[in-house]
């Protein structure tokens, strides 16, 4: 898992190598220079510098690409206070070209964006304003230095205007908002380059970046058995909502479940004919199982009846999965938010953002602004393990760091999505993984799923929740190398 710094601590890094020769800033410009010669064939390149250390970065970058035999064009805005470091970077290209001071009209090759790094305070002024749609109209490829310009890099927000860049080479180390929220949309393809400068051990990460795989279910012994993997039950679908359950059992049971019960509240369905293999009962039956773990929620509805069924599940000893109505209903009744606090055995939330607002009392906004606080802050008011969903999903659990997930895309951005997800946890947990570990795993192969799937399908349109189905399965396979000797 890749480590993510706050601003606060990527300017006490930089306080501790303020003296460093070459000087940060000319060793960013200077990296960022060769990170591009070595991507792009040569062309014209307009640098556009802000008023701020961001905007000398892109000036020393300019410098580099000079001297390299690029065609170079600066744009710059002047500073309101020059900064030392700025000046001299100022000086540097003016020794070699001249800086203008219009709001740039691009027509041809690359821009580079180095109006605001991680110092952008609020929404950006008027002039900004105007520079970011000079940027965002060019149909070239953009480069953002370390940040794109407008992105907060903490959290992701975006307060105004922001460029969207095709790449961001960010500095010293990667940052939270490249990756959730806005970030993943603005940020493009995101390339650290160190500056030589290895962080201290010392400093803590605001969060981790699932990249890769995070971990891997155990390989399945020849001498075992259904009940080896668990019996596990997903709660809901009333009238009206059944799919959502069913495509939480069957998510369950095509990821390795032993057993599979949906606990319908519609009594009229006793069988899935897509998936006979499900066991179709009433809510009461599915809870008097001897059970692994839970899922309520999918279709669960928000009637007299749907409070009973979650009471119910909470006062279950197994792990708990919440989701969807589950969520509402938890936000809205005190007596289930007690419950979830007095329970012996694991509770997991996956709320998307509005559900998310609705259990902290606020708004899908508010949620957005500050995703990793917002993921944090419900982990510790209902001291459960959460999985916030939304670009960039946050997995965290009470005295662990939060990780942000680094697959996925927009054509995951459909119906019944969110029940496959709580199905692929409840096996997980249902074989033996602990909560945190089976969100992050869930939410990584979700996603990857989601990744295979528009490698085929580029515009991301038609995705099913089904579909996904079949490739988390696959996804999950090839894992399990050393099965069966
Ligand atoms: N932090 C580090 O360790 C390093 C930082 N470097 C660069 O320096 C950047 C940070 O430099 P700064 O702190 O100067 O910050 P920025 O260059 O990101 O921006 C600061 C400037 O933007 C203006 N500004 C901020 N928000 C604005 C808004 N909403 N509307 C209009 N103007 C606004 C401020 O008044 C200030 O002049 C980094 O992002 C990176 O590019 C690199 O040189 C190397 C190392
Ligand atoms: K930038």
């Amino acid at each position: 898992m890749r480590p993510l710094f706050s601003n606060n601590t990527l300017r006490r890094i930089e306080q501790t190598h303020a003296t460093a020769h070459p000087a940060l800033m000319v060793r960013a410009g200077k990296g960022a220079a060769a990170w591009i010669a070595a991507h792009f064939a040569k062309q014209v390149v307009t640098v556009v510098a802000g008023p701020g250390h961001n905007g000398g970065d892109a000036l020393y970058c300019a410098a580099e690409l000079h001297g390299l035999g690029w065609p170079v064009i600066v744009h710059a805005i002047p500073p309101r206070h020059t900064k030392p470091a700025l000046a001299a970077a100022l000086k540097a290209w003016q020794r070699i070209g001249e800086v203008h001071t219009d709001c740039p009209h691009v027509t041809d090759g690359l821009v580079v964006d180095g109006l605001l790094g991680i110092g952008l305070d609020s929404a950006p002024d008027d002039t900004l304003v105007r520079w970011i749609d000079a940027i965002n109209r060019h149909r070239g490829p953009i480069v953002a230095l370390d940040v794109p310009t407008g992105l907060n890099a903490d959290t992701g927000e975006i307060p105004g205007h922001a460029v969207r860049a095709d790449h961001t080479l960010t500095f010293l180390a990667d940052k939270p908002g490249l990756y959730t929220a806005y970030g993943r949309d603005h940020a493009g393809e995101v390339t650290c380059l160190d500056l030589g400068i290895t962080v201290e051990a010392d400093l803590a990460p605001a969060a981790f970046l699932v990249a890769t795989q995070p971990l891997a279910l155990p390989p399945r012994q020849h001498a075992s058995h259904k009940g080896t993997y668990g019996t596990v039950a997903v709660v809901g679908g009333a009238s009206g909502m059944t799919g959502a359950a069913m495509l939480a059992g069957r998510a369950a049971l095509q990821c390795g479940a032993g057993k599979v019960i949906v606990g319908l509240q519609d009594h009229r369905i006793h069988f899935d004919p897509h998936q006979p293999e499900l066991m179709i009962q009433t809510v009461d039956d599915a809870l008097t199982a001897p059970l692994s773990a839970l899922a309520v929620g999918p279709g669960l509805g928000t009637t007299t009846q749907s409070v009973d069924s979650l009471a119910s599940t909470l006062s279950t000893a197994v792990p708990v999965i919440i989701d969807a109505d589950g969520l509402n209903l938890l936000a809205r009744h005190a007596h289930l938010q007690r419950s979830i606090t007095q329970r012996g055995a694991p509770t997991i939330l996956t709320p998307h953002p509005a559900e998310a607002a609705r259990l902290l009392g606020t708004d899908t906004r508010a949620v957005q602004a500050d995703r990793l606080y917002a993921a944090q802050e419900l982990s510790s008011r209902y001291q459960c393990a959460i999985l916030l969903k939304g670009s960039g999903s946050i997995c965290t659990a009470p005295g662990h760091p939060p990780t942000i997930n680094g697959s996925g895309n927009g054509a995951l951005a459909s119906a019944g999505q969110g029940d496959v997800l709580s199905g692929v946890i409840l096996a997980l947990v249902a074989q033996g993984l602990p909560p945190l570990d089976a969100l992050r795993l869930a939410a990584y192969l979700h996603g990857l799923a989601g990744d295979q799937w528009r490698q085929d399908h580029p515009s991301g349109i038609g995705l099913t929740a089904s579909d996904t189905i079949a490739g988390i399965r696959r996804l999950l396979n090839p894992l399990n190398q050393e099965a069966d000797r």
